[in-house]
């Protein structure tokens, strides 16, 4: 029978091939990603990854199976270690001080992205939650594959990619799919569909992750003088 790992994946094709042809994307395969848009993208991918982490913890507390407990905690560590040490080489590499990461605040997408995922692990249902937090290893997983072979001449692309090809990623993805399939595998049609939902509009805010990083989308600044009418004149 086909988990819902596979059906949600199916079903959420369309969007994941907008991710795979993103200009972004496409920018660190051939190495012609402006680093404006790089390093904004890594700033607020560093606070994602931090909360996705953090939310680790919180899917491991929704299941009393001591093996998954161990699943997700690990998974969760490697991310706060594994990943961060990536992003501290890139901050490095682009001169990212301590002082502006202070001052870092996410952008609206990055926010809503976490704020979705803090949203729906508060439902307390492991198998919601797993439907949640799969898009980001697994799309990112799909990414490195398609990915692997390229070489930009930027060493942080190809590092960034050296990272989404391992094959801790695909162990991770591959672990969380068994334990989402096991942990709904007695679901409601209702309850499959509001997975394979939740699924959805996690991969709708990875491709609005990208764009968030080709555009420089952020909040409009007050404080440096940035001009709020023309932020908004494009609603008026
Ligand atoms: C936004 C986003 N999604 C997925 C991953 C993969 O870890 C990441 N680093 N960032």
């Amino acid at each position: 029978m086909e988990g819902i790992s596979q059906l949600a994946r199916k079903q959420s094709d369309a969007l994941w091939q907008k991710s795979f042809k993103h200009p972004f994307v496409q920018g660190i395969k051939h190495g012609t990603l402006g680093l404006d848009s790089f390093r904004h993208y890594i700033k607020q991918d560093a606070y994602y990854v931090r909360e996705f982490a953090k939310l680790h913890g919180m899917a491991a507390a929704q299941t009393d199976d001591a093996a998954a407990v161990s699943k997700l905690l690990k998974i969760g560590n490697g991310l706060a270690e594994g990943e961060l040490q990536l992003h501290q080489s890139v901050f490095q590499a682009l001169g990212i001080s301590d002082q502006e990461w202070e001052a870092f605040r996410p952008a609206p997408d990055a926010y809503a992205y976490i704020s979705h995922l803090y949203h729906v692990v508060s439902r307390g249902k492991l198998g919601y939650t797993l439907a949640a937090l799969m898009p980001c290893p697994w799309l990112y997983y799909e990414i490195g594959l398609q990915l692997k072979d390229a070489q930009p001449q930027a060493k942080i692309f190809q590092d960034w990619i050296a990272e989404y090809s391992s094959e801790d990623i695909e162990k991770n993805v591959l672990i969380e799919r068994a334990l989402w399939d096991e942990a709904s595998k007695d679901a409601s049609d209702a309850e499959c569909h509001d997975m394979t939902h939740i699924f959805l509009q996690s991969s709708y805010y990875e491709l609005r992750f990208w764009q968030m990083g080709a555009t420089l989308s952020d909040w409009p600044e007050q404080e440096k003088g940035e001009d709020v009418h023309d932020f908004y004149s494009s609603i008026d």
